[in-house]
């Protein structure tokens, strides 16, 4: 489904890379983690991916249309994008947030309504409670839930989500973990995300790809990560994670 080769990237010509050679697949339905330490690439790794940002060299493609060959705009409505700061506007009500790119569309008014008043429920904000409400008026975990649900509005195939949890507090934290994985059997979207912690890489990747100053170092499930750490680096990383893992 996101099929990723060779991807590099240097901000400055004949500079040092930011992101280099990195390939993965994800199929349709998987959610995949991008970890690794501060400045590794993750970030950029994704905003190539979500066309916010030209590749230096490589190629990225979705359920097999090649990115060089597609209208930018057609390939960033076909994926949602969900950052830690959320980004909502704040003088916009919670529907009027969620409905901001359809309207945009021009979808019509009684389409619109119904499918963010779905979502809200979906994402566990009742639609009679919140939609009037303003984002100040939210918690950060509610907040995240109205990016969430804002990011599937035109139903894209594909989830990219920044460090979507890392603002929230654990206990919150975990309850989004199990709601994104309830919301992902229901609806089989392809999630790619990034993450500095190596729990919520566990706990949400089917594949987990760990990445150090641009290039990926070792990319598996977490059984294999676990169990087969290509160097120290990995095994470090995993350790004190696999004690949650069944
Ligand atoms: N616009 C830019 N111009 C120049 N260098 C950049 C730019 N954006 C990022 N970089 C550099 O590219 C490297 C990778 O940055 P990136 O933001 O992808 O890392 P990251 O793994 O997402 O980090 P973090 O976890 O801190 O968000 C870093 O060395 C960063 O300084």
């Amino acid at each position: 489904m996101i099929h990723v080769e060779k991807l590099s990237k240097q901000f400055q010509d004949g500079g040092a890379y930011a992101v280099r050679d990195v390939s993965f697949h994800v199929d349709k339905g998987q959610i995949a983690c991008l970890i690794g330490s501060s400045g590794c690439g993750k970030t950029t790794t994704l905003r190539m991916i979500n066309r916010l940002l030209e590749p230096s060299s490589g190629s990225i493609s979705i359920n097999g249309v090649e990115y060089q060959s597609s209208d930018p705009i057609a390939w960033r409505r076909g994926m949602g994008y969900v950052v830690q700061s959320v980004g909502l506007m704040p003088h916009m009500t919670i529907r009027q947030n969620i409905e901001i790119l359809s309207r945009a569309m021009g979808r019509e008014r009684s389409e619109r309504r119904k499918r963010s008043r779905k979502l809200m429920d979906m994402v566990g904000l009742p639609p009679d409670g919140f939609s009037d409400r303003y984002p100040d008026e939210l918690s950060g975990g509610q907040q995240q839930r109205v990016g969430i649900a804002r990011a599937l509005m035109e139903d894209p195939p594909v989830l990219l989500m920044d460090e979507p949890f890392g603002a929230l507090d654990p206990i919150i934290r975990s309850s989004m973990h199990e709601e994104l994985i309830q919301l992902n059997r229901q609806l089989q979207k392809t999630i790619l995300m990034v993450t500095h912690d190596m729990s919520e890489a566990f706990k949400l990747g089917n594949l987990i790809a760990i990445m150090d100053q641009g290039s990926i170092v070792q990319q598996g499930t977490p059984r294999q990560l676990i169990d087969q750490p290509v160097n120290e680096f990995v095994a470090n990383f995993c350790r004190g994670a696999a004690l949650d893992l069944p």
